[in-house]
């Protein structure tokens, strides 16, 4: 299943800056592993944001929650889900 996601990233400025530095390395690691494994096949930056679009592909709802919910910025985000299917025009996935 694919999904659309929107994570808005709101790190509070009393955060120590290494404490900050050492989440953010570990969430590169953690979403760098969750592309190699085909889970997370896009991710853009927002122009001017400290936000991303991502799309997701997983197996269900409920592994997309694991996922989002294990992001070691998760504490620090706003996360918007919307699930995709596809579009009757697109000229890819025909049978
Ligand atoms: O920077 C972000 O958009 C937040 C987050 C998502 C992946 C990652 O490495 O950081």
């Amino acid at each position: 299943m694919l999904f659309k996601v929107e994570m808005q990233v709101n790190i509070p400025s009393s955060l120590p800056k290494a404490q900050a530095d050492d989440i953010k390395a570990k969430e590169k690691a953690y979403s760098q592993q969750l592309q190699r494994d085909g889970k997370w096949p896009h991710i853009w930056r927002v122009v001017g944001q400290y936000a991303n679009v991502s799309i997701f592909d997983v197996a269900d709802n409920q592994e997309l929650h694991t996922i989002l919910t294990a992001l070691p910025l998760y504490p620090y985000m706003e996360i918007t889900v919307q699930p995709l299917c596809e579009h009757p025009s697109s000229i890819h996935n025909q049978q």
